[in-house]
C-alpha cells in the first residue's frame, strides 16, 4: 500500500474507518482499507490527543477492535476514547450568540471566492459562528464521475482523480502558505491516495454501493471546509473545522431523502463541542452519517439542509444562505424582467415558491429552522449591498415588498412540460374508490402527480403529470379501466399535452376576497384560457393549468396585474406618417413618466410603412423594443421590405408580453380589413383610421360583435373629432340609458379651418393649401373637400347610435368641382384648384350679404334613421359661426339633453391632437388591462 509522503503531522483529518459500511469488512480489499484507516483514526483526534503517541493510539485502537466486531462498534468505541481523553470543556452554548452561514459551491468556487467567504465570516459580529460549506463548484460532479468511471471499469478514473487533486492543490496554494499549506496538502495527499485505493476496489468489484459512493463524494466538502478553516486561521482567528459525519445523524428514508435524528445529532454535537469549543466552526455541508456511522449524504436537500439542521441544533439567531442572486424574486426574472426581489417571505410562502423551482430553499430545509422561528436570510455573495430576502415567521413590514398593500399575492411560478389527464364518465359519481383506483394505477407506473382537480359533480377527475410520464399513465389507465370504458361507465381517458402550471403564491391569499377574481380577470384580458384549477385550503397557492405556449404571457399578465411590475404592452405602429410619426414621438417623450408614475410600460416592437418596416431586434434588444429616440434613423438604416402578416406575427408572437396592440395610423382599407383577424387572435386594435367603421355594414357589424364577445379591445376615438371625446361621450350617453335623437356638427377640421379663414381676403384654394400644410387634411385632401371624410364620421356616429346605414345612404354635397373629381392624384387636384376659386367666392359673398356664414356640417337624424352632409348657412351669432382654427363642434340632442344639446367643441384635426387622441386610447387600453387608473 502506497502512502503519500507526509511532511507534517495531520492534526485534523477525516476518519476513514468509521465511515466504512459494514460490508467493507467482507470486501477483499477491506484489509487494506482497515490499515489505512488506522492511520487516519489517529489523525482525526489529533487535536485532542496530543499527549498520546502514535504507537499508544494504535495500541488502544487495536484493543478496541479486538473488543468489538463491527466497524460501527469500533467507531463508537473510538469516539468514547476521545471523550475519555478530552480535557474539561464548557458545554455547548446555544441561542442568539450563534450565527449560521452557508456558502454553496459557487461561493467556494475559487481561491478568491474562498477569501471573500472568509472576509464575510470575519465581518459577522456574532459571538459565535458556524459556517457550512459545500464542495468547490463542480467538485461533487467530478467525484460522482470518479465513482461512475471506476464502477464501469473505466481506467480514466485515475487521471480524473488527479484532476481533483490538482484543483484543490492549486486553490490551497493560492490561499495558504507555510505550515498550514503543508498540513492541508499532506491531508489532501492522504485522502487522494485513500480514495485511489477505494476506487481501485470499486473498479475491481465493478460496482459501488451507495455508501461507498457517498463516502467518495463527501470529500469535496471535507477539503473546502479545511481550506476555509485555514484561511480564517490565517487572519489570527481561532477556528475549527467540523466533519459533519461525526455530528449529523440521519435515517435514510428513500434514495432521495433522509430524516435527521435530532436527538442523536444534538448529543454528538455536544460531544464534538466538548472537544473543540471554537468560536468559529467551519462545517462540511451535504454529508452526514447514519446511526450506524455509515457515511451518507443529505441527498437532494444538500448543504442548505445541513445549515438548517445545525442552526436548529444551536438555536441560532439566524441562518444566512449565500448564493449568487440578490434574493427570492417575485417571478423568474428571465421571464418577467420587472420581477422584484421580495424583502420578506413567510416560511410557508418560501416552501411554496421553492417547490416551483424558484431560487429558494427546499421545503425540507425550512422545516428545522421554522420549528424554532429562526429567520433565514438569502443573500448574494457577489452583491453585498443587496439586503436579500428574509424568510421568517411573520413577514415584517410587508409594505416594502409591493407597491400595493391590498394585494396579498407574493409571487408567481411556473412548471412546464406537463400533460393533463382527464378521466371522465357518469359511472364515477358517488362510487367510493374511483379516485383510489385512478391514482393507484398512476402510482403503479411510477408517475408523479403534480396537481389534481375534481369538480363536486364527480363526473371527471383531472390531474397533471410530467409530459414524459403521460404515455405510460394513459396506457395504464386505459388498461385498468378497459371494462368501465367498454361498458360506458367511463366515457374517456383523455390526454391534453403541452401544458404548464402557473402558481400564485401568497400568505392568506385564499382568505382574501378578490384575489382569484383579479387573477382570472388578468388572464382573461390577456386572452389566456385556463384548463384546470386547484386551490388547497392551505391558502398559500392557487394553481392553474394553461397551454404551455401561453405560460410566459400568463405569468407576465398576472405579475403585472398584482402591481408587482408594470403593465406592459407590446405595440406595433402601422403608418408612421404625420399621425403615426407624431404618436411615436409622443410615446418617446412620455415613456419614462408612464413607467414611473403610472406603472405602464409601452414597448414599440415594430413600425411599418407601406413599403418598408423595422422590427425590434429579436435577440439583443428584443424585449426593450425599438429605441424611439432614433426610430427615424433606424428606419433608414435597418428597414426591411414591409410585410403586414410578418409584422403582426413579430409583434404578437413573442410569448413574453401579455398583451399586444396594433395601432393603425394609415388611411388604408386593406389594413382595416385585417382588424377582424387580429382581434380574433387576441390582438387589441387602436386606430384613427375611419375605413373599418365606415366600410361595408356587414363587415362592421361582424367586427363589433367579435369585439363585444371577446376580451380584446378595439378603440377608435380619433376617428371622429380627432382627440376630442366624441365617441366616448356618445358611448357614455348610450351606456347610461340616454337616447340619442340628433347629432349635428362640424366634423371636419379641414373644412372648419377653411370656412373659418375664408373671409374674402384670400382665395379658396389658398386656404385649402394652408389646411393641408397644417396637417388637417386627409392624405388625399379630396377626401375632405368631397365631404367623404365627414360622411364617414356621420356613418361612424350613426352606427354607434344604433342605425344600420351604409356610406352610400348619406347624401353628400361635394365641394370638389366636377371637372376635378377625376384627377389622377391629389397633387394634380391641388394644382388645378385655383381655377375654380370663383364659384365658392360667390357663394361666400352671397351669405355674407345676408349676415350669414358658410359651414360644412354633418347630421345624424336618429329619429328618422338618416344622415346628411352639406354646406349650410348660419347666422353670425350661431355657435357654429363662432369657431376658429380647425375647431370641430358637435351637438348631441338626446332625451336628457333635449332643450339644450350637449356640446363638445375644440380642435378636431392636426397632428398633435390626433396623435394625443390615439395615445389616450392606448392608455385606456392599459388601464383596462390592469394599469392603475
Ligand atoms: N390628420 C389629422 O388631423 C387626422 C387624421 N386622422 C386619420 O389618421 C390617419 C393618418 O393620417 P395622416 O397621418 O395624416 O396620414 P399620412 O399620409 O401622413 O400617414 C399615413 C401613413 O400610412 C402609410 N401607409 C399607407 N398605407 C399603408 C399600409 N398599407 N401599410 C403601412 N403603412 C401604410 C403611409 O405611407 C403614411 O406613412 C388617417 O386614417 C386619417 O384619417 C384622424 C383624425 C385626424
Ligand atoms: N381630415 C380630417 C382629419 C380628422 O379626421 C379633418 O379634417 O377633420
Ligand atoms: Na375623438
Amino acid at each position: 500500500m502506497r502512502t503519500a509522503p507526509v511532511s507534517t503531522p495531520c492534526p485534523s483529518s477525516t476518519l476513514f474507518l468509521h465511515h466504512l459500511p459494514p460490508r467493507c469488512s467482507r470486501d477483499p480489499s477491506s484489509r487494506t482499507l482497515l490499515s489505512i484507516s488506522q492511520a487516519t483514526v489517529q489523525d482525526r483526534h489529533g487535536g485532542k490527543t496530543r499527549g498520546c503517541s502514535s504507537r499508544g493510539w494504535s495500541r488502544i485502537v487495536s484493543e478496541r477492535i479486538r473488543e468489538h466486531r463491527s466497524n460501527n462498534q469500533i467507531f463508537a468505541s473510538i469516539a468514547d476514547i476521545s471523550l475519555e481523553q478530552s480535557i474539561e470543556n464548557p458545554s455547548l452554548p446555544k441561542g442568539d450568540m450563534w450565527s449560521v452561514h452557508k456558502f454553496g459551491g459557487t461561493c467556494m468556487g475559487t481561491s478568491k471566492r474562498i477569501q471573500s467567504v472568509a472576509d464575510i465570516v470575519l465581518s459577522d459580529s456574532a459571538e459565535r459562528k458556524l459556517i457550512v460549506v459545500s464542495a468547490m463548484s463542480k467538485v461533487t460532479d467530478m467525484m460522482y464521475e470518479l465513482v461512475n468511471k471506476a464502477s464501469s471499469r473505466d481506467d480514466s478514473y485515475i487521471s480524473a482523480i488527479d484532476n481533483v487533486f490538482e484543483k484543490h492543490m492549486l486553490t490551497a496554494s493560492e490561499l495558504l502558505d507555510g505550515e498550514d499549506l503543508a498540513r492541508f496538502l499532506s491531508q489532501l495527499h492522504n485522502d487522494i491516495s485513500n480514495l485511489k485505493t477505494m476506487l481501485r476496489a470499486i473498479y475491481i468489484a465493478g460496482h459501488a454501493t451507495e455508501s461507498f459512493s457517498d463516502f467518495v463524494v463527501g470529500h469535496g466538502e471535507l477539503w473546502s471546509a479545511q481550506m476555509l478553516s485555514y484561511t480564517i486561521k490565517k487572519h489570527g482567528r481561532p477556528c475549527c473545522w467540523m466533519d459533519t459525519r461525526d455530528v449529523l445523524i440521519v435515517n435514510p428514508t428513500s434514495s432521495i431523502q433522509v430524516d435527521p435524528d435530532y436527538i442523536e445529532s444534538e448529543k454528538r454535537l455536544e460531544k464534538w463541542f466538548l472537544k473543540k469549543p471554537a468560536d468559529i466552526i467551519i462545517a462540511t455541508g451535504f454529508i452526514a452519517s447514519t446511526l450506524q456511522n455509515i457515511p451518507t449524504t443529505l441527498k437532494r436537500d444538500g448543504s442548505d439542509f445541513s445549515a438548517a439542521i445545525l442552526s436548529a441544533l444551536l438555536k441560532s439567531r439566524q441562518v444566512t444562505i449565500w448564493t449568487d442572486v440578490d434574493g427570492v424574486y417575485s417571478a423568474d426574472p428571465s421571464k418577467v424582467s420587472e420581477a422584484v426581489i421580495l424583502r420578506t417571505l413567510s416560511y410557508q410562502e418560501a416552501w411554496e415558491m421553492s417547490y416551483f423551482g424558484a431560487n429558494v430553499l427546499h421545503p425540507r430545509t425550512i422545516i428545522p429552522v421554522m420549528k424554532h422561528s429562526i429567520p433565514i436570510l438569502i443573500r448574494n455573495i457577489f452583491n453585498l449591498s443587496a439586503p436579500g430576502t428574509k424568510i421568517c415567521q411573520q413577514p415584517v413590514n410587508e409594505n416594502q415588498d409591493r407597491k400595493s398593500l391590498d394585494s396579498v399575492v407574493k409571487a408567481f411560478a411556473t412548471i412546464d412540460n406537463l400533460a393533463l389527464v382527464n378521466v371522465e364518465g357518469t359511472g364515477m359519481a358517488g362510487i367510493p374508490g374511483t379516485a383510489s383506483a385512478i391514482f393507484g394505477t398512476v402510482k403503479d407506473v411510477g408517475a408523479n402527480v403534480i396537481m389534481i382537480s375534481q369538480a363536486s359533480s364527480e363526473h371527471s377527475v383531472c390531474f397533471a403529470v410530467p409530459e414524459s410520464e403521460v404515455k405510460a399513465v394513459s396506457a395504464a389507465l386505459h388498461s385498468r379501466f378497459q371494462q368501465a370504458l367498454d361498458a360506458g361507465r367511463l366515457s374517456k381517458v383523455e390526454v391534453i399535452p403541452k401544458c404548464s402550471i402557473l402558481a400564485t403564491v401568497g400568505h392568506k391569499m385564499a382568505s382574501t376576497p378578490g384575489v382569484s377574481a383579479t387573477l382570472f380577470d388578468a388572464l382573461a384580458k390577456a386572452n389566456i384560457n385556463v384548463r384546470a384549477i386547484a386551490q388547497g385550503c392551505s391558502e398559500y397557492n392557487i394553481t392553474l393549468v394553461l397551454k404551455q405556449e401561453d405560460c410566459v404571457r400568463a405569468l407576465r399578465a398576472v405579475h403585472s396585474r398584482f402591481y408587482l411590475s408594470k403593465t406592459t404592452l407590446a405595440m406595433g405602429i402601422i403608418g408612421p406618417g404625420l399621425i403615426g410619426g407624431t404618436l411615436l414621438d409622443q410615446l418617446r417623450d412620455q415613456a419614462a413618466a408612464l413607467k414611473e408614475k403610472f406603472n405602464i410600460d409601452l414597448r414599440v416592437m415594430g413600425i411599418t410603412g407601406s413599403r418598408t418596416m423595422i422590427l425590434s431586434d429579436m435577440f439583443a434588444a428584443f424585449f426593450r423594443g425599438i429605441d424611439l429616440s432614433r426610430w427615424r434613423e433606424i428606419q433608414k438604416e435597418k428597414a426591411e421590405v414591409a410585410d403586414l402578416d410578418k409584422f403582426a406575427k413579430h409583434v404578437n408572437e413573442n410569448h413574453f408580453f401579455p398583451n399586444t396592440v396594433l395601432v393603425d395610423c394609415t388611411a388604408d382599407t386593406n389594413v382595416a380589413n385585417h382588424y377582424y383577424d387580429w382581434l380574433q387572435k387576441g390582438i387589441h386594435v387602436i386606430t384613427p383610421n375611419k375605413k373599418a367603421n365606415s366600410g361595408p355594414l356587414d363587415r362592421y357589424l361582424k367586427l363589433r360583435t367579435l369585439q363585444r364577445l371577446s376580451y380584446t379591445h378595439y378603440f377608435y376615438e380619433a376617428t371622429v373629432g380627432a382627440g376630442l371625446p366624441i365617441i366616448s361621450s356618445l358611448q357614455g350617453l348610450l351606456e347610461t340609458g340616454d337616447k340619442i335623437l340628433h347629432i349635428e356638427g362640424i366634423f371636419s377640421g379641414t373644412l372648419s379651418y377653411i370656412f373659418n379663414n375664408f373671409k374674402g381676403t384670400r382665395a379658396f384654394s389658398e386656404v385649402v393649401f394652408e389646411a393641408k400644410e397644417a396637417g388637417y387634411t386627409e392624405p388625399d385632401p379630396r377626401d375632405d373637400l368631397s365631404g367623404t371624410d365627414v360622411a364617414r364620421k356621420v356613418i361612424i356616429l350613426a352606427r354607434e347610435s344604433g342605425l344600420k346605414l351604409e356610406l352610400s345612404d348619406i347624401p353628400v354635397q361635394s365641394l370638389v368641382p366636377e371637372p376635378l373629381r377625376a384627377c389622377s392624384s391629389s397633387d394634380e387636384y391641388m394644382q388645378q384648384l385655383p381655377n375654380f376659386d370663383k364659384e365658392l367666392s360667390e357663394e361666400r359673398d352671397d351669405a355674407e350679404a345676408s349676415g350669414e356664414v358658410l359651414r360644412y356640417v354633418g347630421v345624424v337624424d336618429v329619429v328618422n334613421d338618416k344622415g346628411s352632409v352639406e354646406l349650410r348657412r348660419y347666422k353670425k351669432d350661431h355657435p357654429f359661426a363662432q369657431l376658429s382654427g380647425s375647431d370641430n363642434i358637435i351637438a348631441f340632442t338626446t332625451t336628457r339633453y333635449k332643450d339644450q344639446p350637449l356640446i363638445v367643441r375644440g380642435p378636431g384635426a392636426g397632428a398633435e391632437v390626433t396623435a394625443g387622441g390615439v395615445f389616450s386610447d392606448i392608455l385606456r387600453l392599459a388601464s383596462y388591462l390592469g394599469a392603475p387608473s
